[in-house]
């Protein structure tokens, strides 16, 4: 594989309360505004300006916003800005809570990306779904390394398999149940993780989405998400990943 360990790590969140999850593994803090993700809901200010946590000095946590294009267009504008300043980072990697698909990702479990896939980019047609693919556009899917892939399961005890990414979170059972046909080895699903892959993809660099389970794909029951464990999880898996994450930063894989 090619050399893949010179550049930073930067590890991309939705959410503020994602990110520090993510950075309290490396007993650090944020040193990213909260209003610079939170956009609209924090007022007027640009949804977004790059400035980070800063982990062990090889890794960056931030948080990138809710929804795949938010999540683009941010992971992008930071990686422009590394490549631009000349320390290009080497690795990206999608990270937060998600839904599980069941009974194969139970609440409280991680889950690491073999595939990461946009689901719900197409066309529904009166035969039902089709891919942007079979239109004759785009991508809807990225790999990211299986060494390394297979590497954060064994450090983390994560389950594998495709992590889907939706603009609508699944509400009901049917929607669940198509979803699950359509990609049978599903085992999560989120806003993002296809977003920051687009745009590591457009920089050349490796991708992986990780995510710790906080609910059930299916009938919706906002009550019953299970976030403070979800982020503990996402806590006590990140803690394990360090040394995966830092030797990919040092070695070639
Ligand atoms: O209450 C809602 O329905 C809702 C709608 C949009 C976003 C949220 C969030 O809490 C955003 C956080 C983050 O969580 C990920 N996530 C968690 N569970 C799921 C899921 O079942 N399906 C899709 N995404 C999920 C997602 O990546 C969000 O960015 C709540």
């Amino acid at each position: 594989m090619a050399a893949a360990g010179l550049g930073q790590v930067l590890l991309a969140t939705a959410v503020p309360v994602e990110r520090d999850a993510v950075a309290r593994a490396f007993g650090v803090l944020s040193s990213q505004p909260d209003e610079a993700v939170l956009g609209a809901a924090a007022g007027p200010a640009h949804p977004f300006r790059p400035g980070g946590t800063t982990a062990h000095g090889w890794a960056e946590v931030i948080a990138v916003g809710v929804g795949p294009a938010l999540a683009a267009a941010c992971t992008g504008s930071v990686l422009t800005a590394a490549a631009l300043q000349g320390s290009p980072y080497g690795l990206v990697v999608s990270a937060g809570i998600g839904g599980g698909f069941q009974p194969e990702a139970p609440v409280g479990s991680l889950v690491v990306a073999d595939e990461i896939v946009a689901a719900d980019l197409g066309a529904e047609t009166e035969d039902g779904f089709v891919p942007v693919t079979e239109l004759g556009f785009g991508t809807v899917a990225h790999q990211p390394p299986a060494d390394l892939v297979r590497r954060v399961a064994d450090a983390t005890g994560a389950r594998t398999g495709a992590v889907l990414t939706v603009s609508t979170v699944t509400g009901t059972a049917a929607r669940a149940a198509a979803l699950r046909d359509r990609h049978p080895t599903a085992l999560a699903e989120a806003m993002e993780g296809f977003g920051v892959a687009e745009a590591a993809a457009a920089h050349g660099v490796p991708v992986l989405e990780i995510r710790a389970i906080s609910n059930p794909v299916g009938p919706r029951d906002r009550a019953a998400w299970r976030i403070p464990d979800a982020l503990a999880a996402l806590t006590e898996g990140f803690g394990k990943l360090a040394p995966v994450l830092e030797s990919w930063n040092r070695h070639d894989c």
